[in-house]
């Protein structure tokens, strides 16, 4: 497929669709790395604070952001970008593409960086926008990365995976930094994946922290988690090593351990007691493992693969499931192999 990186130029005019946290950091990075950096936000607040005061006040405070970020709350501004970033919520992206498909040129690459299977379908991210941009190629970039640490330039490592090899590289040249360092793959279903029901784990992860259940059950929590992601993974074609990478067990070992994770902080908050739409009122931040709970666990069932830990969450969270009796019954399994 033709793109339109051309053949040696590394930086590029680079667009963000999505001015959350991650929208935000990635057009940091974007515009450090010394590309011309468009940053589309339906929020118009968010569009003058960033123009302004170079900083996203409401999802990514306390990050100065490179002048350079061009904000916008028209996506006609992104028809020039040679590379685009989509950074929406798994279960809004669909609807922001359908409004705005005319205004992406074809063969425009389109680095999905959201992390979620979409409910209403149960397609991957990637599957759904081969579906609505059949004429652009497609990358997906995940790994363990803390919005806020990567704005702020921490060291980070990330997969950005690619069925074109050349395209993956040269999107690796164009968004890498020395902060921010680029492995790339040929595999976009199993980066993909891993960032989808990692984040279903840590929810599980932060109930056991919030239940007091102790740090033996983590662990387990997280290797029988990388076993789900794992079989998941190879049933929609994704390669192991992947799973065993940055995208995969890089990432569910960040978000099942730290409590800065949105979805870890769910689970504990559960884990304690509190109720969820108690937990939810008010809140302006995804926290993507409630809706890839219910999508990977349908999808799992679909597909006929044994995902324990992902169908006790989607119960917990989708069918009100008590946590006790869930975590009871999730014990109370019949013995098998461990592989
Ligand atoms: N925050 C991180 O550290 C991080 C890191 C890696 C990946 N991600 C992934 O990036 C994606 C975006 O998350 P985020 O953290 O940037 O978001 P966020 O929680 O910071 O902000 C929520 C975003 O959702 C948008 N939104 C809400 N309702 C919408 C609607 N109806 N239509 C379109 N947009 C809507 C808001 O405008 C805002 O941009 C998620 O899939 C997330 O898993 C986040
Ligand atoms: O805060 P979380 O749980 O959405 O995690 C953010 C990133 O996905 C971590 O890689």
């Amino acid at each position: 497929m033709t793109n339109n990186l051309g053949t040696n130029s590394a930086k590029q005019k680079v667009g963000v669709i999505g001015s959350g946290a991650w929208g935000t950091a990635l057009a940091a990075v974007a515009a450090t790395s010394g590309n011309e950096t468009t940053l589309w936000s339906r929020n118009s607040q968010v569009v003058t604070d960033i123009n302004n005061k170079h900083e996203n006040k409401l999802y990514l405070k306390g990050a100065v952001l490179n002048p350079i970020i061009q904000a916008t709350t028209e996506i006609d501004d992104l028809s020039y970008c040679n590379v685009i970033l989509l950074v929406v919520p798994s279960q809004h992206l669909r609807s922001v593409l359908e409004m705005n498909r005319s205004k992406i040129q074809d063969g425009v690459p389109l680095v999905l960086c959201s992390k979620g299977v979409e409910i209403s379908s149960g397609l991957l991210m990637t599957e759904m926008l081969a579906e609505i941009m059949p004429n652009n190629p497609i990358a997906v970039l995940s790994g363990p990365t803390f919005a806020i640490e990567v704005a702020k330039e921490l060291p980070t490592a990330v997969t950005l995976a690619c069925s074109n090899e050349h395209l993956g590289q040269q999107l690796a040249q164009t968004l890498g930094s020395r902060s921010f360092r680029i492995y790339h793959s040929t595999d976009p279903i199993g980066a993909e994946i891993g960032g989808a029901v990692k984040n279903v784990i840590a929810i599980a992860c932060g109930i056991v922290e919030g239940r007091n259940l102790g740090d033996n059950a983590r662990a387990a929590l997280i290797t029988r988690g990388l076993s789900e992601i794992v079989k998941l993974g190879l049933a929609k074609g994704g390669r192991r090593e992947t799973m065993m990478g940055l995208a995969g067990m890089g990432d569910l070992t960040l978000t099942c351990t730290a409590t800065q994770s949105r979805n870890y902080a769910l689970g504990k908050a559960l884990g304690e007691g509190i109720a969820i739409d108690d937990y939810l009122k008010g809140r302006i931040t995804v926290a993507e493992g409630l809706s890839s709970s219910k999508s990977v666990s349908t999808l799992a069932k679909d597909l006929k693969i044994d995902m324990p830990i992902c169908n006790a969450i989607c119960e917990v969270l989708h069918h009100k499931a008590n946590i006790d009796h869930t975590i009871a019954n999730l014990l109370a399994r019949p013995q098998k192999a461990e592989f």
